[in-house]
């Protein structure tokens, strides 16, 4: 899996326009941000937030963040301008709206490409997420996530997929549940992070939480967020709980036993453990350790030696 030990749990989204909300960047608990020169900034604000933005980035050199800007589609009149004045300032990645078909990431690869010579920094510094956000990119979703090496990730967007859909978006949001799967398997079959989402009513925490929990359920790896507030509700879903981080060494320790009684398949607490419940015991030791929950070093043997 590329980029695999990269947290993205929480990507708040801060628009490009905002001096005031731009400061306070580096304050913000989460795990990275999209800087957006999309949807959050009128027209009349476009080049001006252009230029707030790349000295934003520039400034923030000691990052305890990613920074990814978002920048206005390629055929918009925005786009590309937005690429050349951003890129300078070295933001880790571009986060592309409505990336609908994989011929557009290859554009925007071939871009950063002529822009990492320009800069003389390495091909491939700069990351791209493309956002899926229309029955088209739901489509296409596949071909998106394998078009180049500097996707690490697949955001899905469904304001503006229920757009393209000519539906309402609900709270319950069962009009989301293909392109949500369409978006993890295409993810997950190019071994790369799934990102869900906005949740717009920032008043409504209950319900926002009741959404990250099933969206963690479904197999995302993180969610966009569009309020500061909603990023430590993030972190407490997808922290592993105490119950599972124990139940998970109890099964490396029962598959241990397993392999020293010579067979594959082990009884722990009348449930069946064999290689996949070992398979996830392990991500969910690997979670742990990487959220600081737990030391623990495990071995590859233990987690693959049961094929
Ligand atoms: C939602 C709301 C208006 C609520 O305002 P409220 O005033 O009720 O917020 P409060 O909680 O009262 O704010 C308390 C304090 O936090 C500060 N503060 C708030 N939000 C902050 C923030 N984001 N960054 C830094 N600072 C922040 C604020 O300035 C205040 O600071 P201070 O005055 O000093 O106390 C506000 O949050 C906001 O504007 N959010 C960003 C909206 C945005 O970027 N939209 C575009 C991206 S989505 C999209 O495009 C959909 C998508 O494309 C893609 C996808 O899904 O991925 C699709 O198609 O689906
Ligand atoms: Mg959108």
């Amino acid at each position: 899996m590329k980029d695999e030990l990269s947290l993205r749990r929480s990507l708040l989204y801060v628009p490009g326009n905002m001096p005031s909300m731009l400061q306070n960047v580096p304050l913000f608990l989460c795990d990275a941000v999209f800087v957006d020169l999309e949807d959050a900034v009128p027209l009349n604000e476009k080049d001006a937030a252009r230029i707030l933005v790349s000295r934003f980035v520039a400034s923030y050199v000691d990052r305890n963040k990613e920074v990814f800007v978002r920048i206005n589609a390629l055929d918009t009149p925005w786009g590309h301008d937005d690429l050349r004045q951003v890129l300078p300032s070295r933001p880790d990645g571009i986060r592309l709206p409505k990336a609908d078909t994989p011929e557009i990431v290859e554009r925007l690869d071939t871009l950063l490409t002529e822009m990492e010579e320009e800069l003389g920094v390495a091909i491939g510094t700069f990351k791209v997420i493309p956002s899926i956000e229309s029955a088209l990119g739901v489509i296409n979703a596949i071909k998106i996530a394998r078009c180049s090496s500097r996707v690490i990730a697949l955001a899905f967007g469904a304001e503006d997929y229920t757009a393209s859909m000519e539906i309402e978006r609900t709270k319950g949001g069962e009009e989301l549940f293909h392109a949500r799967a369409r978006v993890l398997w295409a993810a997950k079959a190019a071994g790369i992070q799934a990102i869900d989402t906005i949740f717009a009513d920032v008043g409504d925490m209950d319900s926002f939480r009741h959404e990250v929990q099933l969206i963690k359920n479904l197999g995302f790896t993180g969610k966009s967020l569009v309020n500061p507030r909603q990023i430590a509700v993030v972190h407490e879903v997808f922290a592993p709980k105490q119950g599972e981080i124990d139940y998970a060494l109890q099964v490396i320790e029962a598959i241990i036993r397993a392999r020293e009684m010579g067979t594959g398949v082990i009884s722990l607490d009348g449930k069946m453990v064999d290689a996949p419940v070992v398979k996830r015991a392990a991500r969910m030791i690997k979670t742990a350790v990487s959220q600081g929950l737990l030391e623990y070093e495990l071995d590859d043997e233990v987690i693959y030696g049961a094929h």
